[in-house]
């Protein structure tokens, strides 16, 4: 593929992405990225200098594209620096070449000086000082003195090996689905990035209609519900959507409430996600856990208040919610995307169920456990092709990493970043000595089968919610979602995550040791 060829491939993916919907779907959040480093794993770095110039051109054009997010302008910046500067150094390499007669390794340099024009682009420069001709950029005198290459030793130069990675994708090779973050040029292989960084967001136009959710049964909840609602319809004129369940105890205080709409039938349920620009919750984990629940598809990102005993996924504090949503709705603010599991059941007496079955989409968890058997769980577990293990126990938990400080934690899972892509498989009370938890990369599908043999039926669970039973022959298949769930943050995904589990698990807390043995207080 020519490099003129990756600019539009690159401005396509950018073009078509969900986030100018207002929606997140982390395979276009990645496309973006994916577009540059495309670009770069292809591009020949051992070209002409019209490969060169090309090579450019493309880079300007998919940076361009690039700046219409934040994200992807951050990351196109950090890219066509480190690109200059590669550019820079194999262009004077060509020149030392030529001017030393050296043709063997294909290179056709320029004729003139070393010194690389600036690109235009916009994009810094890397800081070299010119030493050769006065002009701007980097010389290759600058490139030998870097030890790039010495032209006293150049008969004794060494090529390294060239080669090429490519990415299987199930058991076959696939360009379309090579990482993104790995280059591989001139045989040193560097990760530009290894899990998503933190993401911001900032609206381009301003949320018009907000769903307020909010957990049952709390007079708490309930009074602070109908504030909100006040506040958002008198202070922003906005459009709100509740649960059926809520419109009723709003009106039930007042008819002020009667602008508030809910939908009726499951179309209107299902197109929620086209109206709705921001999902507030008032309640603990379990209330941003149904919030999930209710998209299967495109979630808009949730602003979640802490009104439970816990809150690892509620950073935002109600008595303070006229500033937090004053502030979220002005942005840009930092989200966390939540990955999520997609699970399918598939029945051994109904092969044809598999396709009309729903998957069901998990932020936290999907439990596969005994149930009320007392027997011991026999469930055999593949990795893709791989058999992975047979659990033999109380059960196996597959968690998000959102979910690792949930049950998997109580069954002796790590505790994992959110923005960690992976899939934690983690038993609970297994009868074994050495039956240890595992963490397993994002893209990897897990098949969990009840044998023919097994002396009862196994139970699934979903966010500790739905059991479905599995009988013998039936399986469990899970694999990464596509689309997850952005959660606002209060400070950034890292700070967050961290306060959660300080304030909420107190996690290593100790007294500090003093050097004179005394106990600071
Ligand atoms: N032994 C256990 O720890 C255990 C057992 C069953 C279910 N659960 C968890 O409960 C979740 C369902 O939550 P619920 O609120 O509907 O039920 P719930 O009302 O029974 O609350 C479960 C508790 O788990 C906490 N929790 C939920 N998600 C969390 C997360 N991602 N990180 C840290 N803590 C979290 C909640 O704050 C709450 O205190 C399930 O997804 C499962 O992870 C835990
Ligand atoms: N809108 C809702 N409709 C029905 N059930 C809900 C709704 N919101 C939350 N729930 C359920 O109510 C239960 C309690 O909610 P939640 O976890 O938010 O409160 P909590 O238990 O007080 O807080 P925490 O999870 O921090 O301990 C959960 O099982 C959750 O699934």
């Amino acid at each position: 593929m020519s490099p003129s060829q990756f600019s539009s491939a690159g401005e396509a993916n950018i073009s078509t992405t969900q986030l100018e919907n207002g929606f997140i779907d982390s395979a276009s959040l990645v496309n973006s990225e994916k577009a540059v480093h495309e670009l770069l794993q292809q591009t020949p770095v051992h070209g002409t200098d019209d490969h060169l110039i090309e090579f450019s051109e493309a880079l300007r054009t998919v940076a361009k594209a690039l700046r219409r997010s934040a994200e992807g302008k951050a990351s196109a910046q950090a890219e066509a620096a480190e690109w200059k500067r590669k550019y820079e150094i194999e262009k004077s390499r060509n020149q030392l070449l030529k001017q030393k007669g050296n043709s063997s390794g294909g290179h056709n340099g320029d004729s003139h000086c070393g010194c690389i024009e600036s690109l235009g682009n916009g994009y810094t420069t890397n800081g070299h000082i010119n030493r050769c001709c006065g002009k701007e950029g980097i010389c290759c005198e600058e490139v030998l003195l870097d030890g790039e290459a010495d032209p006293r030793n150049h008969n004794k130069m060494m090529r390294k090996a060239s080669f090429k990675l490519s990415w299987m994708c199930k058991g076959e090779k696939s360009d379309q689905h090579k990482h993104d973050i790995v280059s591989f040029e001139k045989g040193d292989i560097t990760t530009a990035s290894r899990s998503s960084k933190q993401i911001s967001l900032k609206w381009e136009t301003p949320p018009q209609t907000v769903l307020v959710l909010t957990k049952p049964n709390s007079t708490t909840v309930r009074v602070l519900c109908a504030d909100m609602v006040r506040w958002l319809r008198e202070q922003k004129n906005l459009n709100i959507y509740v649960e059926q369940r809520v419109k009723e105890e709003l009106l039930s205080n007042s008819c002020f409430f009667k602008f508030v709409e809910t939908w009726g039938d499951d179309r209107e349920f299902s197109d929620l996600h086209t109206k709705v620009d921001l999902v507030v919750t008032l309640g603990g984990d379990g209330t941003v856990l149904w919030a999930a629940s209710m998209f299967k598809g495109p979630v808009p990102p949730i602003v979640p208040f802490s009104l439970g005993s816990l809150g690892f996924m509620t950073p935002f504090y109600s008595e303070r919610y006229q500033e937090c949503l004053d502030s979220v709705m002005k942005g840009p603010i930092s989200i966390t995307l939540r990955h999520r599991l997609q699970c399918r059941v598939i029945r051994d007496k109904a092969k044809h169920e598999y396709e009309a079955e729903e998957p069901i989409l998990v932020l936290n968890e999907v439990t596969i456990d005994r149930g009320i058997s007392s027997y011991l769980t026999n469930l055999e577990c593949y990795c893709d092709s791989s058999f992975v293990t047979r659990v033999q126990g109380d059960g196996l938990i597959l968690s998000t990493t959102s979910g690792s400080t949930a049950y998997s934690l109580a069954a002796g899972g790590s505790m994992v970043h959110p923005q960690v892509p992976g899939i934690l498989f983690t038993p609970i009370c297994p009868h074994s000595l050495s039956f240890r938890p595992l963490i397993l990369p994002e893209h990897v599908t897990i098949r969990i089968q009840v044998p023919f043999n097994s002396r009862s039926p196994a139970w699934a669970s979903f966010d500790g919610k739905d059991r479905k039973q599995l009988a013998a022959g039936d399986a469990l298949v899970c694999s990464m979602a596509a689309w997850p769930v952005p959660t606002a943050c209060l400070e950034d995904s890292t700070g967050d995550f961290l306060r959660s589990i300080q304030d909420g698990l107190h996690w290593n807390q100790r007294k500090t040791q003093s050097s004179d043995g005394l106990r600071d207080l």
